[in-house]
């Protein structure tokens, strides 16, 4: 009900409440009996008087009222719209704060994309001139550092079987608990060449990287190409989080481990290559080419550290009269009698490759002229009397030996190779199945001597 119509009912209330009162109390007769004992002329029209005097009064007061009740209500809508505008300029303001934070958010998650993709492009150009592996997992974990760089992420790469992955480089803070070997049943992601998300700690899998303690979720990315796992990206956190990797980073992963592998595969396929055409078919050993600079390299080093490296020539006596005797196919096995033989007696860091036809050469680091001699003497004496009792040789074998060594003979690869040569033709000289040193001519005296 409205107000007006409620005060106009409480009017008539009031009024007829009034009358009541007068009626019963017989107000106005005694007013009148009374005026007229007291003799008061014309008081009779007091009551009319007053009836109208209180109208006025109440309708006076009424309006007064009303104007007072109409102001109030004006202001307290005003204070209302007050209230309305500044709740909405409180609510448009925290729109603005948050919509600045996100804009913020957005730009420092777009300068670390791009700073991330830049990474990218940076390692991409690495690997594409990486010429070995080691190199290719140097650069892989140096990247990924820097693409990967929260949460704890290990690196792992096959070894040259692929039935060992190692670790090749972690980060993050439980880095520590990293395992450092993987067997292929150990690990799903490597099984299946998919990738493996758990965020929600249910740790499924039987993997030593995920059952890390502090570890609540995971992301793993499989390092392939054509079939073959070369390595595994873990990634994980100690929070239960659905955000392990953004959508757009964990796009990013995989291109990486995608293009990773494709190294991998191009740098493999290569030392396969590179493998074969640097191997002696026959004997497995290297050949002139797969030696390439070790000599070089070597002299360098025993230039480095002073001590001297021996090179000696090696060669079977009179083996075309083997061959043109026993055939080629002979020939052959008596060719491989005599590699296998001297790789068994050599250092591991000893290099043996065969030179050219019959020929073989060795390199010896860190050992004088005379320790070769021994050493090379002995060698021949055993292989004669080895081949003499093998079925695999047709006959006796003997070796003949020239040695030259540096710094004393020369310090350049080339003259050293040439001095080795030129003893070992005076070995031939000699009779054969011989060891000769390399000796510098002297004016009056020949270019060589037996030891
Ligand atoms: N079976 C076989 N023979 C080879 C191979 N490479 C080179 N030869 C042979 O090795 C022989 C080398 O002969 P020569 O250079 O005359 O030397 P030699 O008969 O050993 O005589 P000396 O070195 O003076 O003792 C040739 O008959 C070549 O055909 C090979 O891969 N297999």
């Amino acid at each position: 009900m409205k107000r007006s119509v409620s005060d106009f009912l409480i009017a008539i209330g009031i009024f007829v409440a009034a009358f009541l009162i007068a009626a019963l109390t017989d107000l106005n007769e005694r007013w009148l009996a009374w005026s007229q004992t007291q003799g008061l002329a014309g008081a009779e029209e007091l009551p009319v008087a007053l009836s109208f005097f209180s109208l006025a009064l109440g309708w006076y007061a009424w309006r007064r009222w009303q104007d007072a009740t109409s102001s109030h209500q004006q202001l307290s809508e005003t204070v209302q719209q007050l209230q309305v505008e500044v709740e909405e300029r409180r609510l448009a303001e925290e729109h603005a704060h948050v919509l600045s934070a996100t804009k913020n958010e957005i730009l420092e998650n777009e300068y670390l994309r791009s700073e991330k993709l830049e990474q990218v492009r940076v390692m991409s150009d690495l690997l594409a001139s990486a010429s070995t592996l080691a190199e290719l997992k140097a650069i892989t974990v140096d990247s990924l550092q820097h693409i990967v760089p929260d949460h704890t992420v290990s690196v792992m790469f096959a070894n040259p079987e692929f039935n060992l992955w190692k670790n090749a480089g972690s980060w993050g803070p439980h880095s520590d608990q990293v395992h450092q070997e993987m067997r292929l049943n150990d690990c799903w992601v490597l099984q299946n060449s998919k990738i493996y998300k758990d965020l929600s700690n249910t740790q499924t899998m039987s993997c030593p990287q995920a059952n890390m303690t502090t570890i609540k979720s995971v992301a793993c990315f499989p390092i392939i190409c054509r079939e073959r796992a070369f390595g595994v990206l873990h990634i994980r956190s100690d929070k239960l989080t659905e955000n392990l990797l953004s959508t757009e980073d964990e796009k990013m992963v995989i291109a990486v481990c995608n293009s990773i592998g494709l190294h991998f595969y191009n740098a493999q396929l290569r030392a396969e290559l590179s493998m074969a055409s640097n191997r002696d078919e026959l004997t497995g050993l290297l050949n002139r080419r797969g030696l390439g600079n070790t000599l070089k390299r070597e002299i360098k080093a025993s230039e480095l550290q002073g001590y001297e490296v021996t090179v000696a020539m090696i060669d079977i006596d009179h083996f075309k009269q083997y061959n043109d005797t026993y055939g080629h196919q002979e020939g052959d096995k008596a060719l491989k009698f005599v590699a296998e033989y001297l790789s068994r007696q050599i250092r591991s860091r000893d290099v043996l490759a065969r030179y050219g036809g019959e020929e073989f050469i060795l390199i010896l680091p860190n050992t004088s002229k005379i320790e070769a001699y021994k050493k090379l003497k002995k060698m021949i004496a055993v292989i004669e009397e080895l081949s003499g009792k093998s079925d695999t040789c047709m006959r006796v074998i003997t070796l003949s030996v020239g040695i030259a060594t540096a710094p004393g003979d020369s310090t350049e690869e080339e003259p050293l190779v040439k001095y080795a040569d030129m003893a070992l033709y005076a070995a031939k000289k000699h009779g054969r199945n011989c060891v000769v040193g390399y000796k510098k001519p002297s004016p009056k005296r020949t270019n060589t001597r037996q030891i």
